[in-house]
């Protein structure tokens, strides 16, 4: 495997400078979707009617009003072009100071009375020698523990870097997988279709609001656009998505820690600025401001991203944190999405609840986090299935009079499955039951035809995941698999014919165009919406 081309390429990393500079635009590329085969298109997708996609958005909510977000209180109908946010004097960088960290177990402690602490000193110089030997053996771990993360986090960027960039044309016509790429991209669309835009945008479609209250009226459609931020963003295949997100999106955040893949982003971002690769078609009149920037969303906090910290960023989101910050606090962006990455956090506890702390972070209040993922309801069952069929294989099998030979050793089977199309391997042993306990850590490795090589990932355990959700105030809206999605949505007047445009039906058949195998390949799959609350 090639892996040059991921250290190779290095830029400094750049928040682009600010919003500033940005006013013409950032940094982009002409993308690519990533691993899990999407492609940048969504033809089409214009308007915005749906009245049940509406209803369902926002199913039996009645929340308070979302509070302004720091961006907002600003003058929101300014495009970020116009705005001047690291001098706006207005706006604390993020709402509270972080929490100070709990008192370490060896921070001096105070004398109660004079002379005690030399007493405590001869007493118990065993239990210091002891404590000493115990920090000793926790930073040794520690050590270790960081060093083997950052060895399965430098596996999978340099992974993503050195994924091709082959070009839109390629990806729709020689693609073995197009039928695959093409659904995911759907699947994805329909998701922003749905969830990113606000209650507010949503009560006027809707028309659902009394206003009368409000002397002024709701303010102007226009008005009110979308901050974006997506975690995990590859080459940005999801950039054109957004400029078609029913709500006009103000701002889009990029970040993934594959460099490469940044400047790719970064690339696209421009040329679709510029109007270059739009087969004729003229630049889009109002494409949103555009960042980018190489960034551990689950290894590491957001708070120093500068963009970020401009938009608003609540630095005590999560267990712990106060109320008021959680009432009056959060972060700016309406929106966080993360499409098929968040599996990578699920390494350990600690990622786990740093990305959380992360999506909390950066959202308003009311604000949506939205993604999709490795559906754990299949793997279980497979993990379960491979259990059974193994335990029945043993139990057929004649035992051996004399066991195995002297330096015999017997292999264990361990699970796996997939197709010509994609394969799941657990490299080490899983639990009979398929219940994933703890719920961390539980690696296996995903390959996929013309996109990914075995490149390990976690199981996201989806009722673990959903209770520490409300540890950050994420309330559950939405969760579906992937092939329930397309049932569901494929007779919507508009996510119908989008899926046509898109090449995911044939418009004169109505059949889906994947194979069996793509079929059973997205299956794996399922999406989800959170509110922050
Ligand atoms: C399958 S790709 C998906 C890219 C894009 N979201 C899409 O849907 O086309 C997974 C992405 O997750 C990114 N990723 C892996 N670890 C990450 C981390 N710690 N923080 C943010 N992104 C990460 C990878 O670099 C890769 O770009």
């Amino acid at each position: 495997m090639d892996h040059s081309s991921g250290a190779g390429g290095h830029r400094p990393s750049n928040a682009s400078g600010s919003y500033d500079s940005a006013k013409n635009g950032s940094s982009a590329s002409p993308g690519t979707s990533d691993r899990r085969p999407t492609d940048e298109s969504t033809p089409g997708e214009s308007g915005y009617s749906k009245r049940r996609r509406m209803q369902e958005r926002h199913q039996n909510r009645k929340r308070g009003r979302t509070p302004p977000s720091v961006f907002s209180r600003r003058d929101r109908s300014r495009s970020p072009q116009n705005a001047t946010p690291h001098h706006d004097s207005r706006r604390s960088r993020s709402p509270l100071p972080p929490r100070s960290p709990p008192p370490a177990d060896d921070a001096p402690k105070q004398r109660k009375r004079p002379g005690g602490g030399a007493r405590m000193g001869l007493v118990d110089r065993e239990t210091i020698r002891r404590r000493q030997e115990e920090r000793d053996r926790q930073q040794e771990e520690d050590a270790v523990r960081m060093s083997r993360d950052r060895g399965v986090s430098d596996v999978v960027r340099q992974h993503y870097n050195a994924v091709p960039e082959r070009g839109r044309e390629w990806r729709k016509t020689e693609s073995k997988i197009k039928g695959l790429r093409s659904f995911n991209n759907w699947v994805k669309s329909t998701l922003i279709q749905k969830f990113s835009p606000d209650e507010d945008f949503n009560a006027r479609f809707n028309d659902t609001k009394d206003w009368a209250e409000d002397s002024a009226g709701p303010p102007p459609m226009d008005d009110k656009k979308l901050l974006v931020l997506d975690l995990g963003c590859g080459k940005g295949g999801d950039l054109g998505k957004w400029q078609l997100a029913p709500q006009k999106v103000d701002l889009y955040v990029g970040l993934d820690p594959a460099d490469i893949s940044i400047e790719q982003a970064r690339d696209r971002y421009h040329t679709m600025r510029s109007g270059r690769g739009q087969r004729g078609r003229r630049p889009p009149p109002t494409l949103f401001h555009g960042e980018f920037q190489p960034k551990d969303c689950f290894g590491e906090s957001l708070g120093d991203v500068r963009i970020i910290q401009q938009v608003g960023f609540d630095a005590n989101a999560g267990p712990g944190g106060s109320l008021m910050a959680a009432r009056f606090g959060g972060g700016g962006f309406d929106v966080v999405t993360s499409m098929f990455a968040i599996h990578y956090a699920f390494e350990s506890e600690e990622k786990t609840r740093q990305m959380l702390s992360n999506v909390a972070g950066c959202l308003k209040k009311g604000g949506r986090f939205i993604g999709v993922c490795p559906n754990s309801d299949m793997i279980t069952s497979r993990v379960s299935a491979f259990h059974e069929q193994r335990k029945s294989r043993e139990a057929a099998k004649a035992p051996e009079p004399e066991g195995p030979e002297d330096g015999e050793v017997e292999e264990e089977e361990r699970c796996e499955w997939g197709n010509d199309i994609y394969r799941v391997r657990f490299p080490g042993a899983t639990p009979e039951n398929g219940v994933f306990r703890p719920p961390f850590g539980w690696k296996y490795t995903y390959f996929m035809r013309e996109a990914v090589e075995e490149v390990p990932e976690y199981v996201v355990p989806w009722e673990a995941f959903r209770a520490l959700t409300e540890d950050y105030n994420l309330e559950l809206q939405y969760r579906k698999p992937f092939l329930e999605i397309w049932e569901e949505e494929k007779n919507d007047r508009e996510l119908g014919p989008l899926s046509e445009r898109m090449g995911v039906r044939d418009r004169a058949t109505g059949a889906l165009l994947m194979s069996e195998e793509e079929k059973d390949a997205v299956s794996f799959y399922h999406a989800f919406c959170f509110y922050k609350v």
